[in-house]
């Protein structure tokens, strides 16, 4: 068994809804890895905005605070949790509002370097065998060197239907409208609709949770045996 006989690093990228953050995290947990959901940084940064009353469309603005974004995530699956500064913000991260400016924020260039060098810094530091890392530019911009690359994909009806089952203060019409036009921005920015070269597509529509989660390991069991 060589040094490369397991996987370090598994990048899954995918649009909104798809089960990118609850499929990784359950997949790190079987495997033993550390779990960084890279979403979380763009919302923390979006919430960090609008505290300071700063417009998220307002780039320089935006860059300007960029170094006091003192941020920190958990990453072992079973330990969560989003901090920027003294606060904890890991349900507020979630709110309508911050999910509304997130996109702004995410397409600026700055941002986007900025918060690379951070998930890169955070994965290294991870003291277990392996980092199942998730967003939209994992598998083209942030880990293309990951052992094993997968775009979680699920049609967008049912999508829509996930997510709309998980937010109970807005009304299904308004939580798919939401995440469409968020889907829009963000693939104005970076692909995440269709895999880039050597990315396996993992389709859940058709998959419940557990299958989903066994589908992802399946890929990543095949590439262990090729690179052992
Ligand atoms: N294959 C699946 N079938 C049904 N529900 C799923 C499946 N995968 C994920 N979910 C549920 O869908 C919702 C959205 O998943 P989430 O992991 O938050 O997606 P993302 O991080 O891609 O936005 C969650 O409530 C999750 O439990
Ligand atoms: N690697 C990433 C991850 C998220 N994002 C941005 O962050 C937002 C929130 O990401 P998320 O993964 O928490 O979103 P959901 O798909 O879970 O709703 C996205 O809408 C993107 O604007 C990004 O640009 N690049």
């Amino acid at each position: 068994m060589g040094r490369h006989s397991r996987p370090h690093l598994v990048a899954i990228d995918g649009p909104a809804g798809s089960g990118k953050s609850s499929v990784s995290r359950a997949v790190a947990r079987r495997l033993g890895f550390d779990y960084l959901d890279t979403g979380a940084a763009y919302r923390a940064l979006a919430w960090y905005v609008l505290s300071k009353t700063i417009d998220p469309a307002d780039a320089p603005a935006v860059v300007a605070a960029l170094p006091d974004f003192d941020y920190s995530i958990g990453i072992e699956p079973d330990r969560y949790y989003v901090q920027v500064g003294d606060t904890v913000v890991t349900d507020e991260i979630r709110e309508p509002e911050v999910s509304a400016a997130v996109s702004a924020v995410a397409r600026i260039p700055e941002v986007r370097s900025h918060l690379t060098r951070l998930f890169r810094t955070i994965a290294a530091g991870s003291p277990r065998t392996g980092v199942v890392i998730e967003g939209r530019d994992i598998t083209t911009v942030v880990a293309p060197e990951a052992e094993v690359r997968i775009l979680l994909t699920a049609s967008e009806e049912a999508r829509m239907a996930r997510r709309s089952a998980e937010i109970s203060t807005q009304s299904a019409e308004t939580v798919a409208e939401q995440l469409r036009s968020r889907d829009r921005a963000d693939s104005q920015v970076v692909e995440f609709m269709s895999a880039a070269d050597g990315v396996i597509t993992v389709d859940s529509t058709h998959l419940d949770f557990e299958q989903t989660i066994d589908a992802v390991i399946d890929v990543i069991n095949t590439r262990r045996e090729e690179l052992a």
